[in-house]
């Protein structure tokens, strides 16, 4: 039995009159990953912020090999050796990547900045965790996951001994996440332990050695993964609740040979994308499959008006369509969930009522001197709460307050009220947890059977074939492949295609 490291016992944290964590225990011991889990709000976030520093705790304590210790801010827990690694990147874009490790605590020779020894050391680093960077690069040249890992160097190379890993690889490719996970097995080796939040549980039960569930704010269990599959993890996390988990593919009819809803002709977007042509036919759920950068999310971002269009055509229900700015594309019928919800899709400093309200404020208005009809917002707003299952404590509560996963079905069902013929949904579930999941590919499927059209983006390979009736695979900004649905039996046969379609 290994040692326990950390101990967090009856910790209790209420925000005003809402009990986020009610006397919750957690241990973590030397050297393992710990997965936290839980549905959308259940408190992972919020506890893992008081093992930082970020929040206080009301009460409980926390122990750090057995002697108490005093975590009051983020100073504390770096001193105590705890680092998060963050789901949006803070790493400096223009740095190169040694100077991202030693931020703040620059090596000096004298006066000066040891740009030398710090380019040396960071490539100790670098390379005692398998890394195949060079320490001057700059970080803007890195792909997402390799920032992420850069990240975890740096804490490493602080003597951090405890990370905390909040949705690692949401926005990785398959490669990528098989790369993260060779770290971290790297980093258990040398005695390092990790906290891994993640909703998808085929990467827990792979690599985490404990499991904890929170539920509303509750210890449900903690126990060693091997005593645990995942019926139980979804039983303990729903409690009971009847709710369907499984994401199977359904053969949907639509008329395959019918009418274009959707056209692109000869897109051309820069130097990469020039030259991009296909269609949604109407009922039709369509995937864009591709590595990171391939193009999928600025075909979509075009399409919405978010970056101007150099060339080419676009057809919808019968109408050249030629959008210049993004209310423009919402008029004529498109809806884009983008990827990053938090910059892109909401504003966070206002109420769950305001956001979900924006795009459809015309709605909302009554009377010869329009004014904003109250009661009808709160009645939508509150029907898309209780539809979504949303958690939050009341409509009017600041949306940047509610957790990852809610505000991600704020912005879904915000767009599902502007009424669109095409929906593009880039990473949509990503965060989300796995009962809103299924809800989130539910709705996609009743909203193209009503006629609609959907193009979706997904880096999670099981998602893309739950749900899409077709799939184009693209490579650096050319389509290298359409397959039905149907004629795809493996996924592994989808990221093949994916990957081989460079060569
Ligand atoms: N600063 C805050 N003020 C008010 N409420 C908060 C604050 N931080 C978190 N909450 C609330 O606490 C609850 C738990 O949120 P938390 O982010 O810990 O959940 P989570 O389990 O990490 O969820 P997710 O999987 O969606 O990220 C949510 O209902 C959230 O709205």
């Amino acid at each position: 039995m290994s040692q326990v490291l950390l101990e967090m016992n009856n910790i209790k944290k209420s925000f005003g009159a809402a009990a986020v964590l009610k006397d919750v225990h957690f241990a973590l011991k030397k050297g393992e990953v710990h997965a936290l889990v839980g549905g959308n709000g259940a408190g992972k976030s919020t506890l893992m912020k008081i093992m930082t520093g970020v929040y206080t705790l009301d009460e409980g304590e926390i122990l750090i090999e057995g002697q108490v210790q005093q975590i009051d801010d983020p100073m504390d827990a770096k001193k105590a050796g705890i680092a998060m690694i963050f789901q949006e990147l803070s790493l400096v874009q223009t740095m190169t990547v040694a100077e991202n490790i030693f931020l703040g605590e620059e090596l000096k020779k004298g006066i000066f900045r040891d740009v030398e020894a710090m380019n040396r050391r960071a490539r100790e680093v670098l390379e005692e965790l398998g890394l195949d960077v060079d320490p001057t690069t700059p970080v803007n040249q890195l792909s997402v996951g390799m920032s992420q890992m850069i990240e975890i160097a740096k804490a490493i190379s602080k003597n951090a001994r405890i990370l905390v890993l909040d949705e690692p690889t949401a926005s990785l490719s398959t490669s990528e996440t098989a790369h993260l996970f060779k770290i971290i097995r790297e980093l258990k080796e040398k005695g390092v332990s990790m906290v891994y939040i993640s909703h998808r549980m085929n990467e827990i039960l792979d690599i985490a050695d404990a499991i904890t569930i929170l539920r509303d704010g509750e210890l449900i269990v903690s126990d060693a993964i091997e005593n645990m599959d995942l019926e139980k993890i979804i039983f303990y996390m729903v409690g009971g609740k009847s709710s369907q988990k499984k994401f199977e593919w359904v053969e949907r009819a639509y008329d395959a040979e019918g009418e274009d809803l959707l056209r692109l002709e000869h897109l051309k977007v820069d130097e990469k994308i020039k030259d991009i042509s296909f269609s949604v036919k109407k009922g039709e759920i369509l995937g864009l499959a591709g590595l990171m950068g391939s193009g999928r999310t600025e075909i979509l971002e075009t399409l919405f008006a978010i970056r101007t269009k150099k060339g080419g055509t676009v057809w919808l229900d019968g109408r050249k369509v030629d959008c210049r700015h993004p209310w423009e594309a919402v008029q004529a019928g498109f809806a884009l969930v983008p990827e990053d919800r938090r910059k892109q899709g909401l504003v966070l400093e206002h109420s769950v009522r305001d956001n979900a309200i924006l795009p459809i404020v015309q709605q909302v208005v009554k009377g010869k001197t329009p004014t904003i009809d109250d009661k009808a917002i709160n009645e939508i707003v509150n029907r898309d709460v209780e539809k979504f299952n949303i958690v939050t404590s009341s409509i009017n509560k600041r949306i940047g307050l509610l957790s990852g996963g809610n505000q991600q079905k704020v912005v879904i069902s915000k767009w599902l009220n502007t009424n669109p013929k095409i929906m593009m949904l880039d990473e949509p579930t990503a965060g989300v947890d796995i009962g809103a999941k299924s809800e989130i590919i539910h709705i996609i499927r009743k909203f193209a059977d009503q006629g609609n059209g959907v193009i979706l983006v997904s880096s999670e390979f099981t998602e893309m074939l739950a749900v899409c009736d077709r799939i184009i695979t693209l490579f650096d900004g050319r389509i290298t492949g359409v397959i039905p649905r149907k004629d795809i039996k493996e996924e592994e046969e989808l990221e093949h295609a994916v990957q081989e379609s460079g060569e």
